[in-house]
């Protein structure tokens, strides 16, 4: 039998594709596709598939960045659905699933390099749950707890909650309640964060990633902007810490999270973080770590599909 599993990674501006086998994720299979020149997902898959042409699939497993329920999943940043049945009959493949994009990043950890996770905040690192930090067209955070040989990433919508604000960032809060769809941790701390922060205070739109480099090059509204998402975004990951208690490890993931992490110590990172009280130090104690690798999703699916081949052994 095939032990060849096609994976991919859907999220609101791109989507990876690769193919795996018993030895992880093969280099040369993994493809990237901007969204916006594609139709669907399925359009992405023929068009892989077509190249590719990896014969008999063991095992597919799609991570997509929306809620799913009964192997569906709907994005939300973007007019697509992922349907588990579709997958099925497009690839022909034996065991077939559909997850959220984050777990499926969380279930990569124990695949990735040292090359690939950098320390950016040192910290003590013990045994226990682990915390991953998307930061991407969405955002989101999910643990990631080990039981046995099994990891377990449960699916979460964190990015939709509550933005927790100090007085500072009261008139951004009634701005994004005024301007946007409410103020949601995701409005602030995904690339669109980025951007709905500069329009803010700047009253004109700009790319993350120019908004990025304009505070990198003395922009005063860029400087505004980067000031406020890195004390929401401290303040956010501070309070999940404190819900899921990562002595494991946090780990920010994502398009945005290269271009901020360098920039968090310079913003009072550590400060806002630890803001907490008397449980400061405890929050305080967490490695932060940053997984430098595009295709860490697909990796945490074909560490989903292996697991879930072997609990129907
Ligand atoms: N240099 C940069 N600095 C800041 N943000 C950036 C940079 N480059 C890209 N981005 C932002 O990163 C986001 C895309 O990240 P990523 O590739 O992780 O998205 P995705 O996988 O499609 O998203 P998701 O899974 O969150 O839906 C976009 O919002 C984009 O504006």
């Amino acid at each position: 039998m095939s032990d060849t599993f096609l994976v991919a990674d859907i999220g609101g501006t791109n989507t990876r594709v690769g193919l795996a086998d018993a030895n992880g994720l093969r280099a040369d299979t993994t493809r990237r596709f901007k969204n916006r020149d594609n139709q669907s997902f399925m359009a992405v898959l023929e068009a892989y598939l077509d190249e590719l042409q990896p014969g008999p699939l063991r095992g597919a497993c799609a991570g997509a960045a929306g809620p799913v329920k009964d192997g569906c999943a709907e994005l939300t940043n973007l007019d697509w659905e992922i349907n588990r049945d579709s997958m099925k009959a497009l690839t022909g493949a034996d065991v077939v699933d559909v997850i959220n994009d984050l777990p499926a990043q969380g279930l990569s950890l124990d695949d990735l390099t040292d090359e690939t996770t950098k320390i950016i905040r040192p910290g003590k690192v013990e045994a226990g749950p682990r915390l991953v930090v998307g930061l991407g067209t969405g955002f989101n955070i999910v643990p990631v707890h080990r039981v046995g040989d099994v990891l377990l990433a449960p699916s979460c919508e964190a990015g939709h909650e509550t933005l927790p604000y100090r007085q500072e960032q009261t008139e951004l809060c009634e701005w994004l309640r005024e301007h946007r769809d409410y103020p949601s941790v995701e409005m602030a701390l995904a690339g669109q964060g980025i951007e709905n922060i500069f329009e803010f205070h700047a009253g004109q739109s700009r790319p993350a990633a120019d908004v990025v480099a304009g505070y990198h090059a003395g922009n005063e509204a860029c400087h505004a902007t980067m000031k406020d998402y890195v004390a929401i975004l401290a303040r956010v990951v501070g309070d999940h810490s404190l819900v899921q208690l990562p002595f494991g490890g946090i780990y920010l993931t994502g398009g945005v999270s290269r271009s901020v992490a360098p920039i968090l110590d310079e913003l009072n990172f550590s400060e806002h973080l630890t803001e907490k009280g008397r449980f400061s130090d405890l929050v305080g104690s967490f490695q932060i770590n940053l997984i430098d690798d595009d295709f860490a999703a697909l990796k945490g699916c074909a560490r989903h599909l292996r697991q879930l081949v072997s609990s129907r052994a």
